[in-house]
């Protein structure tokens, strides 16, 4: 997979050159190369912005710039990621669904936003997808980019060392992880659950599985919504 980012910001993007992300770069998983968007501007003042038609607040990304980036950096099978408070929230699903892409062209955008007509423009010639991390509002596209490669990055084959840990993963299941423990088996009073240490891989099994349950039910009751009909055995309703 090839990424590019284009950003005013391109030094947000360097934790993408650490750890995981890092190493699946150097092993060829992954290309992923960063872009000043002022590299397509040609005023002196290298200028990306103007104040919004309709007037309102703040200044609105300049199309003219964006539209020479996506022409340099565009090609047949690209899709073009826009992150975006008003666009459709990011998941596990999407990323596994973006992790099966050839390229993906990731535009931050700063300020209010990017001029509605450079993704109109682009829709015509790629496929574009509008996506929000969350109902909450950041300063720009650069940290939703960060968020949504390495959900993505880390699903490419080859980049996490132990492939079960991407079966077993939570949110794949459809529902949040069970608690995890380590060494040592006691901790400030604290001892780690006697079914974890009985070496009975089945009772671990259905323990983590009615741990998983409860968490889920807890904290995002949404999710047991949403699993398939078949997804609970008559033992899940026992918990
Ligand atoms: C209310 O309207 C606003 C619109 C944009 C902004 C600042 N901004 C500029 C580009 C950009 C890209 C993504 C995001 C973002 C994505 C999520 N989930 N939260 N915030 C924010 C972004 C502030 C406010």
């Amino acid at each position: 997979m090839r990424i590019d980012i284009v950003s005013i910001f391109p030094d947000y993007l360097a934790p993408l050159g650490l750890s995981l992300v890092g190493r699946a770069q150097q092993s060829g998983a992954v290309t992923v190369a960063v872009h000043d968007l002022r590299q397509w501007t040609h005023d002196v003042h290298r200028t990306v912005d103007d104040s919004p038609y309709g007037g309102g607040p703040g200044m609105v990304m300049r199309p003219e710039p964006w539209g020479e980036a996506l022409d340099a950096l565009a090609e047949p099978g690209s899709r073009l990621l826009v992150p975006t408070p008003a666009g459709e929230r990011f998941s596990q699903r999407m990323a596994q669904r973006l992790a099966g892409e050839e390229r993906l062209i990731v535009a931050c955008g700063r300020y209010e936003g990017i001029d509605q007509r450079v993704i109109d423009h682009a829709a015509g010639r790629m496929s574009v997808t509008e996506v929000s991390l969350g109902d909450y509002v950041l300063f720009g596209g650069e940290v939703a980019a960060l968020v949504i490669l390495e959900a993505v990055v880390r699903l490419l084959p080859g980049v996490l060392g132990n492939a079960d840990s991407l079966v077993e993963e939570s949110h794949s299941s459809g529902l949040l992880e069970a608690p995890l423990y380590t060494k040592p088996a006691s901790w400030r009073g604290l001892a780690v659950p006697e079914v974890l240490r009985s070496g009975d891989h089945a009772r671990i099994a259905r323990w983590r599985r009615e741990q998983a349950l409860l968490r889920t039910a807890t904290h995002r009751p949404d999710l047991l919504a949403e699993l398939p009909a078949d997804a609970l055995d008559p033992r899940d309703r026992e918990v």
